[in-house]
């Protein structure tokens, strides 16, 4: 069945870092959906001649966008966030690890990732690299949760053998085991992907590494995640637990995990020579603004990461961030760089683009979704502004596209997301 939504739609096609001109806009405009992909884009009159007998959906309230990516987020901690007071080991220890040990009741895992994969949805985030439980059980719930609304993500079970909690540590032979099962569960089935999930080097052996490696030797298509540089505890104990190495990346790299396919979460304390490392294998930076404020880890530096050709996208990182919206971080990342004393001056097509197509390229979905490009998946969001809202008089003055956009961003909190489209297919949001 083919369909044309109606209304303003903004998407940034290309990178507003590099090219000018990179956001495109349609005040009436149309994107005409067939069989799950986007099949027109254009002024709703032109889309609307092409396909005369599709019905229409008028959207004309609010804005049209693609489904928002976050390439960090944890599905065991949505109910740790708001925890306030804490630096980042602290808060590991004191708030979120006691919860990720309960997930190994798989009653209440199951309860956790039908809540994540919702609250996903009704903040406009159609794809997503999730962190996984340190349970094989509770990570296949997640899977499981994702499968049952059509939401794309790419997640792993998290490993770690040492140093958290004993409820949570594997051995190297267990995670290796019960990755594989995982892996061929539900690596590629529809819209899952896999990917390795070491929590962080401070909590994984050499030995628990090179299960990592093998794993990605095994299945060379494979995802990798994981954090890095976030707090300069953590950067201490990992130099004293890594004796030999001379930075946090290298702690990874030397076990082969540093290729295009990883993303690293946070990044906020690197060195110049981990930066061109990055850059030179391509690998990419999950940039999560508002837990790097929240948990008082430091202010992302974007322009060493540009100047590097480093790439990066957005993460809510929830429990560590405050909340799922995508729109938040964008303005978190503004707010952030306006205080950094060397930050880059972001507009808001930058904000858009960090929250779709930045993420999609850096997970490897580039070509399927992040845009309105004809071709790939209809993954759209319908904002309304809430009635009678701050964000509303806005909308009903606009000037410009950028104007939209500020404003959505800024005014985040009274943005109400009305609808969703997974692959075309209205996802359930209640
Ligand atoms: O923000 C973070 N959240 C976590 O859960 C975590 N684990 C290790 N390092 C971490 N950083
Ligand atoms: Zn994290």
């Amino acid at each position: 069945m083919t369909f044309i939504l109606r209304g303003s739609i903004v998407h940034t096609p290309k990178n507003p870092f590099r090219e000018a001109e990179a956001l495109q806009a349609f005040s009436d405009g149309g994107v005409a959906i067939a069989e799950g992909k986007i099949a027109a884009l254009g002024p709703f009159a032109e889309v609307a001649r092409q396909y005369p007998a599709a019905p229409v959906q008028d959207c004309r309230e609010g804005v049209l966008l693609p489904g928002m990516v976050d390439t960090h987020v944890h599905y065991p901690q949505t109910r740790v966030i708001g925890a306030m007071g804490y630096s980042l080991l602290e808060w590991l220890e004191q708030r979120t690890l006691p919860l990720e040990a309960r997930l190994s009741d798989n009653k209440l895992a199951r309860e956790l990732a039908r809540e994540f994969v919702r609250l996903l949805l009704r903040n406009g985030t159609t794809t997503a690299l999730v962190f996984g439980s340190h349970f094989q059980g509770a990570t296949a719930n997640l899977f499981g949760a994702a499968e049952d609304v059509g939401l794309r993500i790419i997640a792993g079970q998290v490993c770690s053998d040492r140093l958290l909690r004993p409820e949570l540590h594997t051995t190297p032979e267990q995670s290796y085991a019960e990755q594989k099962m995982l892996i061929r569960r539900f690596h590629g089935r529809g819209k899952l992907r896999y990917a390795v999930t070491p929590r962080f080097a401070l909590s994984a052996s050499e030995a628990l590494l090179e299960v990592c490696q093998t794993l990605l030797q095994e299945h060379p298509d494979l995802h990798f995640t994981t954090h890095i540089n976030e707090n300069t505890d953590e950067i201490r104990k990992v130099a004293e637990l890594f004796p030999w190495s001379s930075h946090y990346l290298q702690t990874y790299d030397r076990f082969g995990l540093v290729t295009k396919h990883s993303v690293f979460a946070h990044n906020v304390h690197p060195t110049e020579p981990e930066l061109a490392r990055l850059a030179e294998a391509k690998a990419a930076i999950a940039h999560c603004p508002s837990s790097n404020a929240f948990i008082g880890s430091g202010i992302f530096p974007m322009r060493q990461h540009l100047r590097h050709g480093v790439r990066f996208g957005l993460g809510s990182d929830v429990g560590g961030g405050t909340g799922f919206s995508l729109l938040k971080e964008g303005l978190t990342a503004y707010i952030a760089q306006r205080y950094a004393q060397d930050g880059v001056n972001l507009t808001p097509t930058h904000l858009l683009y960090l929250a779709t197509q930045a993420g999609a390229e850096i997970l490897g979905l580039g070509e399927e979704v992040g845009s309105f490009a004809p071709g790939k998946a209809a993954d759209v969001v319908w904002v309304r502004p809430e009635p009678g809202s701050t964000l509303e008089v806005h909308f009903r003055h606009l000037n410009s596209v950028e104007d939209l956009l500020g404003s959505l961003f800024t005014l985040h909190g009274e943005a109400k997301v009305q609808k969703v489209w997974l692959e075309g297919r209205e996802a359930p949001l209640d």
